[in-house]
């Protein structure tokens, strides 16, 4: 995918382009039917333009939206599976939010070739929200550019939007999140060194890079979920998993962690790119008077995964 960096308008280029536009944190199932919806008008280059970081951090300080539910690399990934070509990704600062929506339209995507522009319905645009999508169709006749308005999608008649998935996240309830993402809520770095006690206990944990400063963290707890170890970029490997999310409150309890340890699995993952994906909250942290005991209920946790997976495997298998 083509990656344009915006620090005030967007490059002029004459390559024929249906435009998206939105802040797509997550790609969640609204999301999804927004862009296949887009690919309907697939005659020229499919491109998506975002923002980062989200306006509620820039404008309000609103530290819930200092993380996101896909970083930038992870929601380029999945742009690239709805067949996005090209990613505008503009700064978003208090500067560009002084911007007018007018100014946007004249002076920002008039420099581009657009054919086609949609956005999801609740689109809005300009200084402080000014504008929404119809005053965004009349200002794109005047460059004659049509805009398609894509109706929001529900799920049971809850609204699927970013904020709601995020709550959700933070409130533990992962398979709610996957039902409204359309996929597992899922965080992707590189394996990092910790501390090196989790050989010790008999229970190895990868630990990941980047995934505690830049996305929404789950409530602290044990998770069932499913690692996938990519190679050369791509998902290569799947093994069932148990996630200790939180701050450890036997061995630390100062910091957040997150942390997984492979059923089935021995071998050296240093360095490698993993993807956790957050299938079911198990239990909460439990404070252990001693390390022994924190062994005791790993296994337990360990016979309870295993009882899990195999019965879910042996579901699907009919
Ligand atoms: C399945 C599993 C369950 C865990 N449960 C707890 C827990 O209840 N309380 C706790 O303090 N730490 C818990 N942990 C975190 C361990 O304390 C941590 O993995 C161990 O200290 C190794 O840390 P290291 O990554 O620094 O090697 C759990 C870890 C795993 C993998
Ligand atoms: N089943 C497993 N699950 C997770 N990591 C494993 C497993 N088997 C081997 N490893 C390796 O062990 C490392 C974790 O060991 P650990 O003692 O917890 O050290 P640290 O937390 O310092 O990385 C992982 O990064 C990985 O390379």
């Amino acid at each position: 995918m083509e990656y344009i960096e915006v620090s005030s308008k967007p490059p002029k280029d004459s390559t024929a382009i249906s435009l998206v536009i939105g802040k797509f944190d997550g790609v969640h199932s609204g999301h999804a039917k927004l862009l296949q919806k887009v690919r309907e008008y697939m005659d020229c280059t499919l491109a998506v333009m975002s923002f980062s970081d989200h306006p509620n951090w820039i404008l309000k300080n609103d530290v819930d939206f200092q993380k996101s539910l896909t970083p930038l690399d992870h929601k380029m990934e999945l742009l690239k599976l709805f067949g996005v070509e090209r990613y505008y990704n503009i700064q978003f600062t208090k500067q560009f939010a002084q911007i007018s929506a007018k100014e946007f339209v004249m002076e920002h995507l008039s420099r581009l070739n657009i054919k086609h522009i949609v956005v999801g319905e609740g689109f809005h645009l300009g200084k402080g929200r000014e504008s929404d999508t119809n005053d965004l169709i009349n200002l794109c006749q005047q460059i004659e550019v049509p805009v398609t308005v894509i109706p929001l999608v529900k799920a049971n008649d809850v609204k699927i939007s970013s904020t709601t998935i995020r709550t959700m996240i933070r409130d533990g309830q992962v398979e709610v999140a996957q039902a409204l993402l359309g996929r597992p809520y899922s965080v992707i770095g590189s394996v990092i060194h910790g501390k090196a006690l989790g050989r010790t206990l008999g229970f190895p944990t990868i630990n990941l890079s980047g995934v505690l400063e830049q996305y929404v963290l789950p409530k602290p707890g044990i998770y069932l979920g499913v690692a996938d170890i990519y190679n050369d970029g791509s998902p290569n490997m799947q093994k069932n998993t148990l996630i200790s999310a939180g701050y450890r409150p036997t061995v630390d309890g100062e910091s957040y962690s997150i942390e997984a340890y492979l059923l089935d699995f021995s071998g050296d993952l240093y360095g490698e790119t993993v993807e956790l994906m957050f299938h079911r909250y198990l239990r909460p942290e439990l404070q252990f008077s001693g390390l022994d005991q924190l062994v005791e209920q790993m296994k337990l946790d360990k016979l309870y995964a295993q009882t899990y997976f195999e019965t879910s495997n042996n579901n699907r298998k009919g």
